[in-house]
């Protein structure tokens, strides 16, 4: 038995087809009497899109990245994310701490230990407890067909200019996050055309009563 998810996140390899999808879930939910937030990290406050815009175009280490993001997502979750979630409403995420483990994790040899760890002191929600998204949708795509759909469409952040390699890297980081948590996460086949990934989508959701 599934329950009502009020924390939805969204991730995937850059050219996965989040954004491609996002309004029409957003629809969705509302459509069923949801209350939806739509906000993204890195970002969703102005200091975290201050911290977006430092992770996203200036070179550092991973540690300092995941620093940044961790830091940005903090200041998310006190100000915007908790809140919403308090008066009831719900919030659907682009990306949320499964891309840092993903991404500083998996695709930059961060030490997942120290990334779980700054997972426990930033996402203490209410009464201890460790705030997680209730559902997590992987938009799930081979490097090489994700790359194929950014070229045509725009010009690549620093995330975006790493190679193939970086990406599966990043893809395996996804996997093993989504293993490790199959209850939270439901991975969808991005390769197929925009109709037959909106099906499935609709499908997931449906499952969850949503
Ligand atoms: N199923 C699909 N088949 C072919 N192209 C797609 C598909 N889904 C998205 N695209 C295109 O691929 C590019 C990247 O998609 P986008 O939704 O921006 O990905 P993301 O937000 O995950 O980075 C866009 O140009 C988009 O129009
Ligand atoms: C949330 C998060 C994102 N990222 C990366 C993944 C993406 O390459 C980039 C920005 O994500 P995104 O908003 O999906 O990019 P775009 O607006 O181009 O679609 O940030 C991390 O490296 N770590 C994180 O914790």
């Amino acid at each position: 038995m599934s329950f009502y998810p009020r924390f939805i996140s969204i991730e995937g390899i850059d050219g996965a087809g989040k954004s491609t999808h996002i309004a029409a879930l957003t629809e969705r939910l509302a459509a069923g009497g949801a209350k939806v937030l739509n906000t993204r990290e890195p970002g969703g406050t102005e200091l975290a899109e201050r911290l977006r815009e430092l992770v996203l175009h200036s070179g550092m280490d991973g540690l300092t990245e995941a620093l940044l993001v961790f830091a940005g997502r903090r200041d998310h979750l006190q100000r915007v994310i908790e809140p919403a979630l308090a008066a009831g409403q719900t919030v659907l995420c682009d990306r949320f701490t499964d891309a840092t483990f993903a991404y500083q994790g998996a695709g930059r040899g961060m030490d997942l230990q120290v990334l779980a760890t700054l997972e426990q002191w930033v996402q203490q929600g209410p009464r201890g407890l460790l705030r997680q998204p209730d559902l997590t949708i992987w938009f799930d795509l081979p490097p090489a067909t994700a790359a194929q759909r950014r070229a045509a469409a725009r010009e690549a952040d620093r995330f975006e200019q790493q190679d193939l390699d970086f990406f599966e890297r990043v893809r395996a980081g996804y996997a093993a996050r989504a293993a490790a948590a199959p209850a939270r996460f439901a991975r969808i086949d991005a390769s197929g055309t925009v109709d037959e990934v909106a099906a499935q989508l609709r499908a997931v959701m449906e499952a969850r009563g949503c």
